[in-house]
């Protein structure tokens, strides 16, 4: 049943807060040091991607003797042999802690290895996927992802620093901007959400619908910079507090079963989902439409990709037409809940729209 929540103390509902600590602010990856000696952390390993290895080696020169090694091996969805490798890095390391500095993919293998060792992390988000605010885990093995939840890699703390974001290239941020949008637009349909989780849900969503266009006219705006972190951590703090439903199912089945881009994905396929969920989620459309100026949820989604030239086609990121009819069995399969049920036709209409970049259906 949808939690009721939306009638306000009529509703019925249950919050459980998670521990986390949180610095934001320009500047302040200095604190990082600090905020390891918080943690009682002495030999941390830095995760990152090849390309963000600058970054972990600036990291390193102000950690100093914290630093244990460098492990720049983050990729995308988690492959299950990168996260052994990573594993054994950090324990031959002698690591008491991983910081990962990057984006979801780098944060996501500092959660594999806290999954197997329960090693805290500390988590220096640059991109906005948000999740560094989570104790969902994706790991990928023969072409399936398998996502789940456990309080163990959940980041211990996380900083924001907004001046790491200013090279997040602006395609990038738009369309990690909008993977941060969809957490909060489940998280008010969520049928374990709560009031307090929506209030977040809706204030992150407006916070980014502003910072996203402000970005795309100056990258080094670092105020709208800080306007998309601050909503990155509220719509994150939704997805790590309440469910996900079809449209994250689909992203994760398209993302790990065919390896297309994780945000882009996100980007294309949010405004079908909730032209899929709208007749069956109506207060939550509502509010999505109204924190993002708009009259329908699912077209304010697509006209927020298409004006800020987002990719609006997943034949454009590399899905084959041929793969349809497999995205739609698996998707089928262990289905997420969801305000309206799951159709085989509906479902391939979906993808098919998704696919070609049409419009939502209304
Ligand atoms: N478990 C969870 O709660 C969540 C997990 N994820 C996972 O995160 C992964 C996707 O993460 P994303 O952050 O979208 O992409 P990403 O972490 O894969 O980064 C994409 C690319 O951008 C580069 N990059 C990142 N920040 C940059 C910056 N500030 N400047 C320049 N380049 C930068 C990275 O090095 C990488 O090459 C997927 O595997 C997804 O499943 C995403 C959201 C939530
Ligand atoms: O799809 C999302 O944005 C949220 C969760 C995941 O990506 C699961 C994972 O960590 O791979």
């Amino acid at each position: 049943m949808m939690a009721d929540h939306h009638m306000g103390g009529l509703g019925h509902f249950t919050f459980v807060s998670q521990p986390q600590r949180v610095a934001f602010g320009a500047g302040m990856l200095a604190r990082t040091g600090a905020e390891l000696d918080a943690m009682g952390a002495r030999r941390a390993i830095l995760l990152c991607t090849p390309q963000q290895r600058a970054q972990a080696e600036q990291l390193a020169d102000l950690l100093g003797s914290r630093a244990a090694g460098i492990f720049d091996g983050a990729v995308m969805h988690v492959p299950l042999a990168t996260a052994q490798d990573a594993r054994r890095f950090a324990a031959q390391h002698g690591a008491d802690c991983a910081v990962a500095i990057g984006g979801g993919s780098t944060i996501g293998l500092g959660k594999a290895i806290a999954l197997d060792s329960g090693l805290p992390v500390l988590a220096i988000p640059t991109t906005y996927a948000g999740s560094e605010m989570t104790p969902i885990y994706g790991l990928t093995d023969n072409g399936l992802k398998r996502t789940g939840r456990d309080l163990r890699v959940l980041p211990r703390t996380v900083i924001y620093d907004p001046e790491l974001t200013l090279a997040l290239p602006v395609g990038m941020s738009v369309v990690s901007g909008i993977n941060a949008i969809a957490h909060a637009a489940e998280g008010l349909y969520a049928a374990d959400g709560n009031p307090v989780m929506s209030l977040l849900a809706e204030e992150g969503i407006a916070a980014l619908a502003r910072a996203l266009p402000a970005i795309r006219l100056d990258a080094r705006d670092l105020r709208a910079r800080a306007d998309a972190l601050y909503g990155t951590w509220l719509c994150g703090k939704v997805l790590g507090s309440v469910g996900m439903g079809l449209h994250h199912k689909l992203c994760h089945t398209l993302g790990g079963s065919f390896n297309l881009p994780h945000a882009e994905t996100h980007t294309i396929v949010l405004p079908h989902a909730l032209a899929y969920n709208s007749a069956a989620a109506q207060p939550a459309m509502r509010r999505i439409a109204r924190a993002l100026q708009g009259d329908n949820a699912a077209m304010a989604v697509y006209r927020l990709a298409q004006s800020n030239g987002a990719p609006l086609a997943l034949k454009d990121i590399g899905m084959q037409a041929a793969d349809l009819d497999r995205a739609c069995a698996i998707t089928m399969q262990d289905e997420y809940p969801n305000p309206r049920p799951l159709q085989a036709k509906a479902l391939r209409q979906l993808l098919q729209d998704a696919f070609d970049g049409a419009p939502p259906a209304p």
